[in-house]
């Protein structure tokens, strides 16, 4: 027995076995759902039409019990839309797949001579990938961008999708106008082979993340959860909706990145490789998915490496690449007479997507590629489409479509600085609820050094003949304080960063934004594990029991763990996660040098005494051993030693040459510090971003 749901989705023809997991079988059949009649996107009535909000509970047991009483609730809703509550076009829709999201306006994409060349680094010279390749991407179609490995598939993807922007040459156009970048990137998004999701967070979580960032608070909260829903029950994600996004499978993931970008109803949307990783009936939904999100007026290009013949006919058009070159463009049904006409017919019981591939890839003599590529006018050849006198030249196109209005925003995000803020925040304190890493574990450490630290020097900040002992914990907490935060950074910094990479492109927030938030988050969290381990060791070691010091030692503590992030957010930003692992302690020793611990600072030699003045190792100390030993400390016990060598501070300070009443300076020089690497990470971050492009 069918579910309510599969019920309620189901054209009335198709057969029951054709559904799955709440993705429909498209009915190749039925006209295209796109009516120029577009729905207002900030319309409440317009997104949901009544008839998918009957959505009852996520299915615990998948009873048929329960598919009962989803259909009686079902009902009353069902009732309400012949009321009169919605209009008659909605009405006219509401059988429909995905009727509820609204139709846009088509998009033709086509590009001219269009070529893209890399650096190959210094003095390496340039590698040209496309070469002069042209297209027709019509409007509410599937189009499959294929060819071997290596051809430039996902390169013609980044160049058309305008996340690749330098080196690329030739021309552009929607709709028959030059692209403009800022208003397409507008209507688009890309969806990357990756899926790049936040793992800690739940479906629902995710879902009303990417709401809230991309419709802001100008759209209700009924009408963010009214969309989310009918999203995720079009694709099957609605019984997961609680599911940790980490616990879902491949094919789940991948609908859920296409969920996300749905949100604010995207023209255009690129897919790098969107079956890759996935059984072949995942590939299937996915795939049937974005048929009907193209049937409904969107442009869909997916890269896609060697799809099954089943996998195949779910295209409207196939795009096939050549070591950069266009060997067929066409329909799907077209490829076989193609090949036919060039004399490369495609064997009997072959897979047609298979045979141009193999021949692509040159398996067949390179001859036969120069034959396909003229041909195919390297993509300029309009042959072999469905209905060629149908596809409309530029001037038409011009024609049809008004010019479109710019927008008067300088920004690419749809919403402010503060609600990209206040959503990325909340976004952070869930996660860092949930992360056993970088906050359970972090807390944890602190906790554990605090006691290993604490047994093995206690009692040694009051006792004279243990000022050595003491002076050795003191740079034990620093290195402690600076490398464990640094190091945390480095490891986990690159992973946020290829999200942030994602979302960013996709206009979700700023980078200021992001990095304000980064920066805001960390701070609890830092100030709580630093004032547990300094209370433990404090204490425990016994120093001196004064508010003044005490606060002294902790903000010197505090400061090094910003500066040891800010350090390490510089290097995470900047490499990768392994020669940032093998780079940030390696820096760190000339900073461990400089600091005067093993060399005091009077026997530096005259040459490297600038070390001392850039390194923060030298300043956490200094201000340890001034919040400790200086402003005046009196004469110290003398109770586990007949000879206190240094009973009097002022006397160990002079042999360290260290001055007592630096601290102010060194907190100073520690906030400098940290202002200037997280300036310099921020500069890091912006360059890698723009580097990407
Ligand atoms: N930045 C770069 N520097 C040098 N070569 C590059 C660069 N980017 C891409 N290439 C090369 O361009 C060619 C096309 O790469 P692309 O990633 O577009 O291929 P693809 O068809 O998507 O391959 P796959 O299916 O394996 O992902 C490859 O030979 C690749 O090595």
């Amino acid at each position: 027995m069918l579910s309510a749901r599969e019920q309620f989705f189901a054209p009335s023809s198709l057969p029951a076995s054709a559904l799955g997991l709440g993705i429909e079988v498209v009915d190749q059949r039925s006209p295209p759902v796109y009516s120029p009649t577009t729905v207002p996107l900030t319309s409440v009535h317009g997104w949901r039409n009544g008839g998918s909000v009957f959505a009852s509970a996520p299915s615990t047991n998948g009873s048929e019990a329960h598919s009962d009483q989803q259909q009686t609730q079902m009902q009353p809703l069902v009732a309400n839309k012949s009321n009169g509550c919605t209009n008659g076009s909605k009405e006219k829709n509401s059988d429909e797949p995905f009727s509820n999201l609204p139709s846009r306006e088509p998009v033709d994409i086509e590009f001219k001579e269009l070529s893209l060349t890399v650096q190959m680094g210094f003095g390496k010279g340039e590698k040209e990938i496309l070469h002069n390749v042209g297209g027709k991407f019509p409007g509410s179609q599937l189009i499959a961008i294929m060819g071997p490995s290596g051809a430039g598939k996902s390169t013609l993807l980044d160049a058309l999708s305008g996340f690749k922007t330098t080196g690329v040459d030739g021309s552009i156009l929607l709709n028959g106008r030059r692209r403009d970048l800022p208003s397409f990137r507008r209507m688009s998004c890309y969806i990357t082979q990756d899926d790049r999701l936040q793992p800690l967070l739940t479906v629902n979580e995710n879902m009303h993340i990417a709401a809230d960032l991309k419709l802001g608070s100008n759209v209700s909260y009924e009408e963010k959860e009214g969309r989310i829903e009918d999203i995720l029950l079009l694709l099957g994600l609605y019984e997961h909706d609680q599911t940790m996004t980490m616990r879902l499978s491949g094919g789940q993931k991948k609908r859920l990145s296409i969920a996300m970008e749905l949100i604010n109803n995207p023209t255009v949307m690129f897919l790098d490789e969107p079956t890759t990783g996935l059984d072949s009936s995942s590939c299937t939904k996915v795939l049937e998915l974005c048929k009907k999100l193209a049937q409904q007026g969107r442009t869909i290009i997916c890269t896609i490496h060697q799809p099954t013949a089943k996998l195949f006919q779910i295209f409207d058009q196939v795009y096939v690449l050549s070591s950069g070159n266009c060997v067929y463009q066409g329909s799907t049904e077209k490829l076989v007479p193609f090949l036919q006409t060039v004399d490369l017919p495609c064997p009997v019981y072959h897979n047609p997507a298979d045979y141009i591939i193999e021949l692509a890839c040159g398996e067949y003599g390179n001859d036969k590629v120069d034959v396909l590529k003229s041909a195919a006018e390297n993509g300029s050849s309009l042959a072999w489409f469905d209905d060629p006198s149908s596809i409309l030249r530029a001037e038409t196109l011009i024609r049809k479509y008004p010019i479109p209005r710019k927008s008067k925003k300088r920004s690419l995000e749809d919403t402010s600085y503060i609600n990209q803020l206040s959503v990325l925040l909340h976004r952070g304190y869930v996660k860092a609820k949930r992360d056993t890493t970088l906050t359970h574990l972090r807390i944890a450490v602190n906790v554990f050094v605090a006691i290993i630290l604490g047994s093995l020097y206690a009692g040694s900040g009051r006792e004279g003949s243990r000022v050595l002992d003491n002076y050795n914990l003191l740079f034990a907490i620093l290195i402690h304080h600076s490398m464990t935060t640094m190091m945390l950074t480095v490891l986990t910094f690159p992973i946020e960063m290829s999200i942030l990479l994602k979302e960013h492109f996709n206009r979700w927030y700023s980078l200021k934004a992001y990095y304000t938030s980064i920066t805001l988050i960390d701070l609890p969290i830092s100030v709580v594990g630093c004032l547990l381990f300094t209370v433990i060791i404090y204490l425990w070691s016994y120093q001196p029991m004064e508010w003044e010091r005490f606060w002294m030692f902790f903000a010197m503590s505090l400061l090094t763990v910003f500066v040891g992030q800010s350090f390490g957010l510089m290097i995470g930003a900047w490499f990768s996660v392994v020669n940032g692992t093998f780079l940030a302690p390696v820096l760190t020793i000339p900073m461990m040098m400089f600091a005067g611990f093993g060399v005091t600072l009077r026997d530096l030699p005259s040459y490297l005494k600038w070390g001392s003045h850039i390194s923060y190792l030298r300043y956490g100390l200094e201000g340890f051993v001034g919040a400790i030993y200086g402003q005046g400390r009196g004469v110290l016990d003398c109770n586990e030693a007949p000879y206190c060598h240094y009973r009097y501070p002022k006397k160990f300070l002079e042999e360290i040459t260290m001055r007592g009443d630096q601290f102010w300076n060194d907190f100073m020089a520690l906030c400098v510090i940290t202002i200037a690497f997280r300036i310099v990470a921020f500069v890091v971050l912006k360059a890698k971003i723009n580097s990407v492009k």
